[in-house]
């Protein structure tokens, strides 16, 4: 394993929501740690035993990286030590007392399941016999455990590129474990109008829950929206605002345009769903043939609040698009980027950038007064 962003190969050895009434669907190895043992002992982000700090159990060093701006601070743990806390991750994540990001991305050995929250054995076992030796270990910014992302996939899976935990070269692809299964990305490089790091990613089967089933309104704003459940390993309630080419049977809504919502406060959704959701907001924007759309979307994350980008968000979206109009490609703008939507029935397919910005060393006395200050505050 080495460094991200330094050069040089070392040998690397192998290692080992649902909703009712919602409708839809239903490798290879990749190298592991332990062979490049000079880039593994030069990077503290990996070291093995215990963290840096006695009490903490994060990394001194961190990386940052965000797809489509979406943004995420992100670490190996190849030792399965470096679970982190809640309050660590609020502070992560923090922009203001720590390093700011949307999301916290752990990439963990799948075997070391026991270091995994809410992963069953069992599924981590069967992931594992798909392929998939590496589990994206996911956080919300407020430290609460989802079961997918869709930007962080292609995020982590670019880290472990770089780690040289896979080479991603000849068409080979990543078999990365998640909590909602195993996803399989593939590098692309740069594409016109996506971006230079660009990832296919097969985010799997989806379910939709009835048209228009949920009311959807802004704390503070007159006025409600129309929401459609869809299920992409995590919750989501998708709601067109606007159809600027009037290819739906009509938009039922009372709220002002996407661009002059306020999102700073989670949507209230009615009936509510058990374990919350992420919110989406839409305009359709152009069908530039039969086969291809363009819309705009603004999102509200569970967990962490308005987010420049959402790509599970990205795929409900899509999901909703192609019931509404047929069309099934979809370019969609996110205030962070572009991104490509393919759905399909069985699957839904997201293609987009991902960067890895930096790497950050923190010092041993502010960590722990800033994780002092976000517990006692
Ligand atoms: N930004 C992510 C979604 C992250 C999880 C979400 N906030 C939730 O709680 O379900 C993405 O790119 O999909």
């Amino acid at each position: 394993m080495r460094e991200p962003g330094s050069e040089g190969t070392g040998n690397r050895e192998k290692s080992g929501s649902g909703e009712p009434g919602t409708e839809g669907t239903g490798s290879k190895r990749t190298g592991g740690f332990g062979g490049d043992r000079f880039a593994l002992e030069r990077n503290p982000a990996v070291e093995t035993g215990r963290s840096y700090y006695g009490r903490m159990t994060i990394p001194r060093i961190v990386y940052k990286g965000h797809g489509t701006a979406n943004d995420f601070v992100l670490y190996a743990d190849p030792e399965g030590t470096l679970r982190p806390e809640e309050s660590e991750i609020q502070f992560l994540c923090d922009r203001h007392r720590g390093l700011g990001a949307d999301g916290l991305l752990r990439l963990v050995p799948t075997r070391l399941h026991d270091t995994i929250p809410q992963l069953d054995a069992d599924e981590a076992e069967r992931m594992i016999a798909d392929g998939a030796e590496w589990f994206m270990d996911y956080y919300n910014a407020d430290g609460s455990v989802a079961e997918m992302c869709g930007n962080g996939s292609r995020v982590i899976t670019l880290f472990a590129k770089q780690l040289g935990v896979w080479k991603g070269e000849d068409g080979e692809k990543f078999a990365l474990a998640t909590r909602a299964g195993v996803k399989y990305l593939d590098f692309l490089g740069p594409v016109d109008g996506l971006g230079k790091n660009v990832f296919h990613v097969n985010m799997g089967p989806w379910k939709k829950g009835d048209d228009g089933h949920y009311r959807v309104s802004l704390v503070g704003v007159p006025g409600n929206v129309r929401g459609t459940f869809v299920d992409m390993g995590n919750p989501h309630v998708v709601c067109i605002v606007d159809d600027l080419v009037g290819v739906t049977r009509g938009v039922d809504t009372e709220l002002p345009g996407v661009e002059a919502l306020d999102l700073s406060r989670p949507p209230v959704v009615e009936p509510p769903l058990e374990h919350g959701q992420n919110v989406e907001f839409v305009r359709i924007e152009s069908l530039a043939g039969v086969d291809c759309g363009r819309a705009y979307m603004r999102v509200n994350e569970r967990g962490v609040g308005e987010t420049m980008s959402c790509g599970t968000g990205l795929c409900a979206t899509g999901v909703v698009l192609a019931s509404m109009t047929g069309v099934s490609e979809w370019y969609i703008r996110i205030r962070g980027g572009v991104v490509r939507v393919d759905v399909f029935p069985d699957r839904v397919e997201l293609t987009g950038d991902a960067r890895i910005v930096g790497r950050f060393e923190f010092l041993e006395d502010d960590v722990d007064d800033a994780t002092r200050a976000v517990h006692f505050a």
